[in-house]
């Protein structure tokens, strides 16, 4: 039986490992997708991030790699299990069932650290699949000399859009209004290398099997078609969150996301919750926050399950001697 289970190794969920390995917790974490790092891994990995705390810039990618070498020290005692979805979540007299995709975990508490349950991207609408449509980009070399076509007129997009620059002179970004969302400063950026067509709907794209070769644009206001060769078509048209198990769960919450008191608790005993799927009074959604947050969330496991060793808590600067 484990004291504690994690659900989800974002930067939120990867922090709780390290510190239920601190406290000493009999601990495990479970990973949906087939690496740590949620959103940063999944969406963001080359972009910089400027606002945690002791980073003045640091990649997504160097800040995981970070904290997975931050965790390591504990990961025999708490090991993270990848391709394990959380499905349900059963009270039993006093300790929980999980029910993951391939097993089941008992536990005496379970910190929900989800993001909100996955997000999916807002797909673009075609009769056929072609697999150099592409909704994520992970490695920017890939793209070295191709002719790149961005969707979208928010700030990832303009983004994307900016950073392909620097591996390829051949960007074409289409919107379909001619205002952008993304700040005016960015898209005058791009503006400077890079090629802008609005007001323009796509309305098809062509190509071999699988391969998408040219994508046809509709004029918003003249209807006029035109056609432009892609080696890759890159779609950044936003994310929807998949359904939530808020409800499966039994948890009380709103739009997906659970509420928890001040301890992080939900409205379930022993359920806690951290990070992006939480809501409470004045939440904001950083990675600093949901770090925050797990932090409250073990500590207030570790005095229900040792409540004489709460008395004295420790620092980390006491607990680790090397
Ligand atoms: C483009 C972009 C830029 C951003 N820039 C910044 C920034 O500059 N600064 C900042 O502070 N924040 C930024 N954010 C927000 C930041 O990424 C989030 O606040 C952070 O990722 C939340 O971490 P999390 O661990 O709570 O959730 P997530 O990162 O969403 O991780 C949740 C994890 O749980 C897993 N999971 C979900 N459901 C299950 C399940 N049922 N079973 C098992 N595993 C599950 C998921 O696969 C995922 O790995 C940005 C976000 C985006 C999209």
């Amino acid at each position: 039986m484990l004291d504690l289970l994690i659900i989800g190794a974002g930067p939120t969920g990867l922090y709780g490992a390290f510190l239920a390995g601190l406290r000493k917790l009999n601990a495990a974490v479970i990973e949906s997708s087939g690496e740590s790092g949620g959103q940063l891994t999944a969406v963001y990995k080359d972009k910089h991030i400027y606002d945690i705390p002791g980073f003045p810039k640091i990649t997504a990618k160097d800040y995981i790699d970070g904290q997975m070498k931050q965790y390591e020290r504990f990961k025999k005692e708490v090991p993270i299990y990848y391709h394990q979805e959380a499905l349900l979540i059963v009270k039993k007299d006093d300790y929980f069932v999980v029910t993951t995709n391939q097993t089941v975990f008992e536990t005496k508490f379970v910190i929900i650290a989800h993001g909100g349950g996955g997000f999916v991207p807002q797909k673009l609408k075609l009769d056929k699949t072609f697999d150099n449509i592409i909704y994520f980009m992970q490695d920017l070399n890939t793209y070295k000399g191709k002719k790149m076509v961005v969707l979208g007129g928010g700030d990832s997009a303009l983004d994307w859009a900016l950073d392909l620059l620097d591996h390829t002179p051949d960007v074409t970004l289409v919107h379909r209004r001619d205002e952008f969302r993304a700040l005016e400063a960015t898209v005058e950026a791009f503006k400077q290398k890079g090629h802008i067509l609005t007001p323009y709907i796509v309305s098809d794209v062509l190509g071999d099997g699988n391969t998408a070769h040219k994508i046809v644009l509709k004029h918003a206001k003249t209807h006029e078609e035109i056609q432009i060769d892609c080696d890759y078509i890159v779609v950044n048209y936003g994310f929807v969150l998949s359904k939530s198990k808020l409800e499966e769960w039994g948890l009380t919450g709103e739009k997906g996301l659970i509420h928890v008191d001040s301890t992080m608790k939900t409205s379930v005993d022993g359920i806690y919750a951290a990070g992006n799927g939480i809501d409470y009074p004045g939440k904001i959604k950083l990675i600093s926050t949901g770090q925050g947050e797990i932090a409250t969330a073990v500590q207030s496991i570790t005095n229900l399950l040792f409540p004489d060793k709460s008395k004295n808590f420790e620092h980390s600067t006491t607990l680790i001697k090397d």
